[in-house]
């Protein structure tokens, strides 16, 4: 199902501007929300989970108007929230068992089906009657997937899942979200530029509330493969580079500090075409350095 969200605004009591006319068309598949902390992504996902009011714009669920009719969206709804929580003394089955239950699933024998399967899809099979308060981080969150698959959801939101997560869990929680994200809609918000490289089909970049930039994260790594530009630099060097060129990061390689540049001509200074990532698209955009809308304008 797509879903399309017209000039989204929320600001809040205490005058933050969350959303600002947010407006983004998300087709079914892997869809990452990417932006900073703060940059309104929490707040987008519970407007769309219906949990949480906007201002002013509108949300479509296909032909279902997400804003007005929530009950029908809860139905198609899953949700993952950032701060999902488990009961420590509670095992795997009698939770999501108890949620099955909460979600309208109320004959005994196909509920049973139903959440052994989720169990089982989810890789939790084997640790169902451990009380999760023993669980990993990995094992927690791919818990909070499992409730969020209850009733066949085809719209699945889930908010920074892998922050926290140790790389092993990372690529177990990825492969699982890959598996849902064939037949269903799948947003998934995070500021990890590798969950979205590595999963999503279709992404936004999303800071202080707008969309920066949308489309296809191998598309939107072509159109600056010309423009990034890198070279080491000492410490000292850093301060004067910074002033005279468009930085878009300085990250550690091997102890040394390496300089990427967004430029679309031969910057000087020593700097080397080199191999545009997303990582560069997007703190290319979050600096500011790039807003291509803006030139075709
Ligand atoms: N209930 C609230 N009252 C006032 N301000 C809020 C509230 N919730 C969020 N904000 C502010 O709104 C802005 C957007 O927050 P939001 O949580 O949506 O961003 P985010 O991208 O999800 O970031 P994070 O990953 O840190 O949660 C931030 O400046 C935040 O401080």
């Amino acid at each position: 199902m797509e879903l399309r969200i017209r000039n989204l605004s929320k600001t809040y009591a205490n005058g933050v501007v969350a959303l600002d006319n947010v407006s983004l068309r998300i087709p079914p598949g892997m869809f990452g929300l990417l932006g900073p902390n703060g940059a309104g992504k929490s707040t987008l996902m519970r407007i769309l989970a219906t949990l949480q009011e906007c201002d002013s714009g509108s949300v479509f669920l296909s032909d279902i108007d997400v804003l007005d009719e929530k009950d029908a969206v809860r139905q198609l709804l899953g949700y993952l929230p950032q701060d999902f929580g488990v009961y420590p003394k509670v095992t795997a089955y009698e939770l999501l068992d108890h949620f099955a239950i909460l979600k309208g699933l109320s004959n005994k024998a196909r509920r049973r089906e139903v959440v052994d399967g989720l169990l089982q899809q989810t890789n939790l099979f084997e640790v169902r009657h451990q009380r999760m308060g023993g669980f990993s981080g990995g094992m927690r969150q791919r818990f909070g997937i499992a409730q969020a698959l209850l009733g066949d959801p085809q719209l699945i939101i889930v908010d920074e899942p892998t922050a926290g997560l140790d790389p092993q869990e990372r690529v177990r929680f990825h492969n699982l979200l890959s598996d849902i994200g064939e037949d269903k809609t799948v947003i998934l918000s995070t500021h990890i530029v590798s969950d979205v490289a590595d999963l999503c089909a279709n992404m936004a970049i999303i800071n202080k509330g707008q969309v920066l930039l949308c489309g296809e994260p191998q598309k939107l790594t072509y159109d600056i493969e010309d423009s990034i530009w890198a070279r080491f630099a000492t410490k000292q060097e850093l301060p004067l580079l910074q002033k005279q060129h468009a930085v878009i990061s300085t990250r550690l390689l091997m102890g040394r500090t390496l300089v990427h540049v967004y430029s679309e001509r031969d910057p000087g200074d020593g700097f080397e075409p080199t191999q545009a990532s997303l990582e560069d698209v997007y703190f290319a955009t979050i600096a500011g350095h790039y807003r291509p809308e803006e030139e075709a304008s």
